[in-house]
């Protein structure tokens, strides 16, 4: 789940790209990069690393332009080397560099199509340098550079490019272009203001980069639209595709997004909450007299759902692990022996909380089961009498292929087993999910928003439809398995 972010803007844009993406951190840890274009340049920095770690003085001097695009990455394709970091570049037709959060299901078919009919080489193994080579071809097939010509060449894309997809791209000429795929799986949102009498525009994947950077949120990107800011800051849209279902994916209100953010208009805090309110109501219903001594979440993306647990209980809600802030999100870390090892170091039990207690341990979700299970283990040894664990999400039991990278269904704890023999699994006295309809209803909202969601990753519906074999070949390239045996680039790609 990678954070994307686009700005056209009266002054030199990186110093903002760059804090944009620092609040957009947590959806990719892998690598970072800024694309600006100044005059008839376009200029990249990209590499491995988090964003404080990738840009030094020296390369945000570089930066230069009032147009530019900004990705944090969490690799679902290709390798975590720092020749996939993005944004891609291209310089036919006119000079592009672009930014995709999401994972195309077609990339296979498109990356032929790519090389023997459009021409056009393609050096990696990353859908996203694959979804710019359509682009531009799409764009080179107009003749010409106009906004008009824009949007069509978006048409191009959304008729040859299949799965989840938000992205941004600068036009050398022309300015900032984005689009969100016909499902909206992947979200993006708009945001202007204005300075002297100008506007001035701002796209991310969330409302939190715009907050943060003094733009208000207009709205979301819809579904199949696609946008052109020029670089005199002139807006202009069209709706690219016959609208199709909006269904957003749920595991963004879930996990990915910060609380702080508005997604298609719904409150991600406020979603969260919900879900634990009606978990909340669930556990009362299914344990009325339930002998819970105090709610405990696990940090941090847990935190609003079991606030709301404890309120709906009637319990006490203390913190009891302590969260080491210098170590990042374990779940998108690219190896499971990796994420494993830094359960133990991010998470660390206030003994006194646990002691002689009947726990409720809180999560957001419970995907391999790394977290949970090393955690049932560390409130026992902590003192705890008993160890219960709710997760607000339903069990995941299927692969996600629009953007998360949970490829292979062998890898999840859920696959295939049932509710107590995760249980067993995970070692702890009781275990209670979220049914997918609570899920679903606490998401939408009162107002009910949003009707459908992309739940595949529970229910196993993916909206796009799969080739028959997707799934094998997917676990084939991605399974943890596959991603250690894989050779990774070394080869600086920083300049
Ligand atoms: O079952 P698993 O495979 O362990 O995955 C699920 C866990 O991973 C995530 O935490 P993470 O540490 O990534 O981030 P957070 O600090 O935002 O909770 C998520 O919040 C769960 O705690
Ligand atoms: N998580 C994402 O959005 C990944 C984007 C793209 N598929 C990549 O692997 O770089
Ligand atoms: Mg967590």
């Amino acid at each position: 789940m990678c954070g994307i972010i686009g700005i056209v803007g009266h002054n030199d844009v990186a110093a903002q790209l760059y804090d944009g993406l620092t609040v957009l951190q947590h959806r990719g840890q892998d690598a970072a990069g800024i694309a600006t274009a100044h005059g008839t340049k376009l200029r990249v920095h990209k590499g491995n690393g988090l964003v404080s770690d990738v840009f030094d003085e020296h390369a945000m001097q570089v930066l230069q332009g009032h147009l530019g695009i900004g990705h944090c990455r969490y690799p679902t394709a290709g390798s975590e080397g720092n020749d996939e970091a993005q944004p891609f570049y291209v310089n036919s037709p006119f000079g592009i560099v672009l930014a995709h959060n999401g994972n195309l299901i077609n990339t296979e078919a498109l990356q032929r199509e790519v090389f023997e009919q459009d021409r056009r080489n393609v050096s990696t193994e990353s859908d996203s340098e694959v979804l710019l080579n359509v682009f531009a071809h799409e764009l080179d097939e107009q003749g010409s550079l106009s906004v008009d010509a824009t949007l069509n060449a978006i048409e191009g894309t959304h008729r040859r490019c299949v799965g989840g997809y938000a992205v941004v791209a600068a036009v050398l000429g022309l300015g900032l272009v984005a689009f969100r795929d016909p499902n909206g799986i992947r979200p993006l949102v708009i945001g202007k203001r204005s300075s002297d009498g100008r506007d001035e525009y701002a796209v991310a994947s969330e409302s939190v980069a715009l907050d943060l950077l003094g733009y208000e949120r207009v709205r979301d990107v819809r579904p199949g639209e696609g946008l052109v800011v020029t670089t005199e800051g002139v807006l202009h849209t069209r709706q690219c595709v016959e609208p199709r279902t909006h269904t957003p994916c749920i595991f963004e209100y879930v996990y990915f997004a910060r609380p702080d953010s508005m997604m298609d208009d719904v409150s991600v805090h406020k979603a969260r909450m919900r879900m634990g309110q009606t978990l909340g109501e669930k556990i009362q219903r299914l344990r009325p007299d339930h002998d819970i001594d105090v709610v405990i979440p696990i940090p941090d993306t847990s935190r609003d759902s079991a606030l709301e647990i404890a309120n709906v209980l009637g319990v006490k809600y203390r913190e009891g692990f302590i969260k080491n802030r210098y170590v990042g999100r374990t779940f998108i870390m690219p190896g499971q022996g990796q994420r494993a090892k830094s359960v133990r170091r991010k998470l660390n039990p206030i003994p006194l909380e646990f002691r002689n207690r009947v726990v409720l341990l809180v999560d957001d979700s419970i995907v391999r089961g790394t977290t949970s299970k090393q955690i049932v283990q560390m409130a026992r040894d902590a003192g705890a009498r008993k160890v219960y664990l709710a997760s607000a999400a339903p069990p995941v039991r299927h692969p996600n292929i629009y953007g998360i990278d949970m490829p292979t269904a062998e890898e999840l704890v859920a696959h295939q087993r049932s509710e107590d023999e995760i249980q067993q699994l995970l070692g702890c006295d009781w275990l209670i999910y979220q049914d997918l309809e609570d899920l679903e209803r606490a998401v939408a909202g009162p107002k009910a928003r949003l009707t459908h969601f992309d739940s595949s990753c529970f229910n196993g519906n993916y909206v796009t439809g799969t080739e028959a074999d997707y799934f094998e070949r997917i676990k084939h390239l991605r399974s943890d398995e596959a991603k250690t045996t894989r050779r990774v680039p070394v080869a600086a790609t920083r300049g």
